[in-house]
């Protein structure tokens, strides 16, 4: 069995919805995902998936759609205030946690076709949540 890991890093603003700790506010993070594949045959280049190919596809869409942007529940009250701005933002159905973020990342790999068995995203160099599939 193979196992490869691409680490791509990027910025988002997000809050906690029915959270009472500081993390109800909005706020930033510098996030790093590692976003793992694994598979038990390598192509006729010796490779699982080219890196470069997870980049053109999963990096490119974290950097179109997530970096530098606010992730928001669809719940959120202050979607409507932003929506009256030229402020990005990127809406998910669950609460923007790490958790459910690292799961959105997830599907994504799996939209791609890739082999991901698991994402890891780093909110804060000590925070850390992981899906799997
Ligand atoms: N299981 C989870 N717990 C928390 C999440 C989360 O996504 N999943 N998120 C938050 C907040 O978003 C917060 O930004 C991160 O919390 P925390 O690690 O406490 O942030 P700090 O910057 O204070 O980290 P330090 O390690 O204390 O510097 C809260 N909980």
């Amino acid at each position: 069995m193979y196992r490869i890991t691409q680490e791509i890093h990027f910025c988002y603003g997000h809050r906690l919805l029915n959270y009472s700790g500081k993390c109800r506010h909005l706020h930033g993070h510098n996030a790093r995902v590692q976003i793992i594949l694994e598979g038990a045959d390598l192509d006729e280049r010796g490779m699982l998936i080219d890196f470069s190919d997870i980049k053109a596809k999963l990096r490119t869409w974290i950097d179109d759609e997530l970096d530098h942007r606010m992730i928001l529940c669809k719940d959120d009250p202050v979607l409507e205030a932003l929506k009256d701005t030229e402020e990005p933002f990127f809406v998910i159905d669950d609460n923007p946690t790490a958790e459910n973020i690292a799961r959105l990342i997830y599907n994504k790999a799996v939209d791609f076709e890739f082999p991901v068995v698991e994402v890891c995203l780093w909110e804060t160099p000590n925070s850390q949540a992981t899906y799997r599939g």
